[in-house]
């Protein structure tokens, strides 16, 4: 979407959800993860993203500026996140994208941010499971019910052939709301042990602070992919779960700095899943692996531009 003219353009997020499809994000975003772990700095130039905590309301606001220099792309996508009660009618993820000229300086596109983000976690987890998934994986578990759940759901089972999808949520009845709308066949289960018990992937996609999913309850070689608890005092996952597993992240930097589940558990990071794409560390598919994803690049505008 070349615009050479003063104003930028402006996609609202019907008009991103439109024009971003999987197809064209997961194998882009797989090599802008292998160039981002390369650490040369004449591909891409992305600091670990500035927060600032809005304590008294439970949130925090993101900034995230990146440059690719070979596809010619300036960005930065700020970002909100809420932690809501059950039931809230607002998104508790909120964003905007804006692209930059990188010549030039201007502004040439303002998009929506919550449609990007939601599909681009989704494809991130999603190429985690390509390489750390279980070879014969049958059962998928989504923890959670919300927009991620929802962008997980998607793409997994579009590049996946799950033969059982299951689903848990901490009010049974929203799990339930969320079923209703998929097409496929989803269990709802009634507790997080049900849910995950036997599981081959486990997506964790909650807004909680404390750890919900336990290391005595997942089958030994199963891969989790964990999006939630981005700050470095939440969890999602338990110290048994993160210490006995082989530890993936999006950015090594990042994880350090934002990550409760690896700083608070004591985990040793394996490597990044970059590092997997490139060839330079290997995929442990054999064991338990976990992914903890934190969104800390910025390749959301990548297939837009
Ligand atoms: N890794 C990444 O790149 C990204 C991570 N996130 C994170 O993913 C998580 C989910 O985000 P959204 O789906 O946008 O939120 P959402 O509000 O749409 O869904 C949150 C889900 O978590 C559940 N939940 C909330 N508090 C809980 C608790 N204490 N225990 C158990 N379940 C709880 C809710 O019932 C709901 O099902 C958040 O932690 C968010 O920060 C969001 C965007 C990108
Ligand atoms: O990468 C993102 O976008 C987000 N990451 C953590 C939670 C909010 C959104």
């Amino acid at each position: 979407m070349e615009n050479m003219s003063e104003s930028p353009v402006i996609l609202n997020k019907h008009e991103v959800e439109r024009l971003l499809s999987y197809e064209d994000l997961v194998p882009l975003l797989e090599s802008a993860m292998g160039k981002f772990s390369k650490r040369d700095g004449s591909e891409i130039i992305q600091p670990v993203r500035s927060v600032v905590p809005i304590q008294q309301h439970n949130g925090f606001l993101g900034l995230m500026p990146a440059y690719l220099a070979a596809e010619g792309i300036l960005c930065t996508k700020m970002v909100t996140f809420y932690q809501r009660p059950e039931g809230s009618s607002l998104p508790s993820t909120q964003a905007v994208v804006l692209l930059f000229h990188p010549e030039r300086g201007n502004i040439t596109a303002i998009l929506d941010g919550e449609a990007i983000t939601s599909k681009r976690t989704a494809a991130a987890s999603a190429i985690s499971a390509k390489f750390l998934k279980p070879d014969a994986s049958e059962v998928l578990c989504i923890l959670g019910s919300g927009q991620q759940a929802k962008s997980h759901y998607d793409v997994f089972t579009k590049l996946f052939a799950f033969k059982e999808v299951r689903v848990w949520s901490r009010r049974k009845e929203m799990a339930q709301v969320f079923v209703n709308d998929l097409q496929g066949p989803v269990r709802v289960c009634s507790s997080v042990k049900k849910a995950v018990m036997g599981a081959d992937v486990i997506i964790t996609a909650t807004g909680s602070s404390q750890p919900i999913l336990f290391g005595e309850w997942v089958k030994p070689g199963a891969h989790i992919a964990a999006v939630g608890a981005c700050r470095p005092d939440w969890r999602e996952l338990d110290d048994e779960l993160m210490q006995g597993a082989v530890v993936y992240v999006d950015s090594r930097e990042g994880a350090m700095a934002e990550s409760g589940d690896i700083i608070l558990s004591g985990a040793q990071i394996y490597a990044e899943l970059g590092e997997v794409i490139n060839g330079c560390s290997p995929a442990q598919r054999e064991r338990t692996t976990v992914f903890k994803s934190l969104g800390n690049y910025v390749f959301q505008s990548y297939s837009l531009s």
